[in-house]
């Protein structure tokens, strides 16, 4: 059993630390959290062991009934495997700690790439990762890119791509953010960050990217336009997406119009959280105008992210079967939709 430790339970960390502990090969040793509050209180409630992130912060749990199992250097140690997952920036910030506990560790999209030895994308290049000391699992909007260009680029080869990435204002918890009536090239200088974050996981590939921000919380929304290298039709690229489990291919017949509807489909169904893991790509939007491929698709920047920090804790650990890894980890979630 992979022993696991998330540090920073927020948006990101609470949904790696529910997929690490629903694995077979893994076990969630502890997770570590800077206040007392409603997350934490749920950790407690979930029996997973609770760390102090902050050393000098511990007796505010005590305070509000909360029983810690230690403090988070503590967790390190007992960890075979740590995920990062605090603010941008607080990663860089604590890889010394891992380091010095010789912790292999897996840090999130919002640190620098040069965080760790390597960019991870697990269906782009996990074997990349196998064995490395650290990773850094790319942003939820280069996770859900290099979804789509990774059978792109294998089946028909990507000459240019150019996206636009509609971005939500920020997550529904995220009371302090913005804009709240507004549209913002975001940001206005192009490309965004998303294209160079893209080379990191597909160094030779073309594309630019521009981002902006809207008054929406659900998801991002990717306008994609690809130019491939040879001819392909609609039909061969959504056949071929279809054999994609991290691919979702919204039917023209379901009436999803967008991230609303798309939530409410996976509260619906009964996803925790009303998570959507896979990219969720409107069938009826892919469209071939000669070599130039077009769609749409939208990103649950919550949850993307999270299957893929499950494959690089394996891939970290020395596991050099990626689709077995993808497998397990699918399996084990829920991960993939069979409408
Ligand atoms: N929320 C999103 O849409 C996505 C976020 N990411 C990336 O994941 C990372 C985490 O983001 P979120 O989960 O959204 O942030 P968040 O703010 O929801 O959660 C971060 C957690 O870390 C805690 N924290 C702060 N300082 C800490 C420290 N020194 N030690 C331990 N814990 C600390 C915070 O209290 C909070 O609970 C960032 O790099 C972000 O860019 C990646 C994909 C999507
Ligand atoms: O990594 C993300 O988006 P990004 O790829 O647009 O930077 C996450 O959605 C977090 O974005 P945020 O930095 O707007 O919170």
């Amino acid at each position: 059993m992979i022993q696991v430790g998330v540090n920073g339970y927020g948006t990101i960390g609470k949904r790696v630390a529910d997929a690490v502990a629903a694995q077979p090969d893994m076990e969630l040793v502890g997770v570590a959290k800077t206040r007392p509050n409603f997350e934490a209180e749920t950790a407690v409630r979930k029996a997973y062991p609770l760390y102090a992130a902050v050393p000098e912060r511990v007796d505010r749990f005590a305070e509000e009934g909360l029983e810690l199992a230690g403090e988070v250097d503590e967790l390190v140690a007992a960890a075979d495997v740590i995920v990062d997952c605090t603010p941008s920036g607080i990663g860089a910030e604590n890889a010394s700690l891992y380091e010095d506990h010789d912790t292999p560790t897996i840090f999130q999209g919002g640190e620098d790439a040069d965080v760790a030895e390597v960019s991870f994308n697990a269906r782009a290049n996990y074997a990349d990762a196998v064995g490395a000391d650290s990773a850094r699992v790319v942003s939820c909007n280069t996770t859900g890119l290099s979804r789509i260009l990774a059978p792109l680029e294998e089946e028909w080869g990507v000459e240019k791509a150019r996206v636009t990435l509609v971005r939500r204002g920020g997550d529904p918890g995220q009371t302090d953010r913005g804009p709240i009536d507004d549209i913002l090239p975001d940001p206005v200088t192009i490309p965004s960050h998303h294209g160079p974050d893209v080379n990191t996981i597909f160094p030779d590939l073309d594309i630019d990217t521009l981002g902006m921000k809207v008054p929406a919380t659900l998801m991002h929304t990717h306008s994609v336009n690809v130019t491939l290298e040879s001819e392909a039709d609609a039909e061969d690229v959504l056949d071929r997406f279809a054999d994609e489990t991290r691919l979702f291919l919204i039917p023209p017949g379901a009436d999803i119009d967008g991230s609303g509807k798309l939530k409410e489909f996976a509260h619906d169904t009964g996803r925790p959280r009303g998570d959507l893991w896979e990219n969720c790509i409107w069938a009826e939007s892919v469209t071939v105008e000669g070599r130039d491929l077009y769609l749409f698709q939208a990103i649950h920047q919550e949850s993307d992210v999270v299957p893929e920090n499950v494959d690089a804790i394996r891939a970290l650990s020395g596991d050099a079967d990626a689709a077995e890894s993808r497998r397990t980890t699918e399996d084990a979630m829920g991960v993939g939709i069979d409408y």
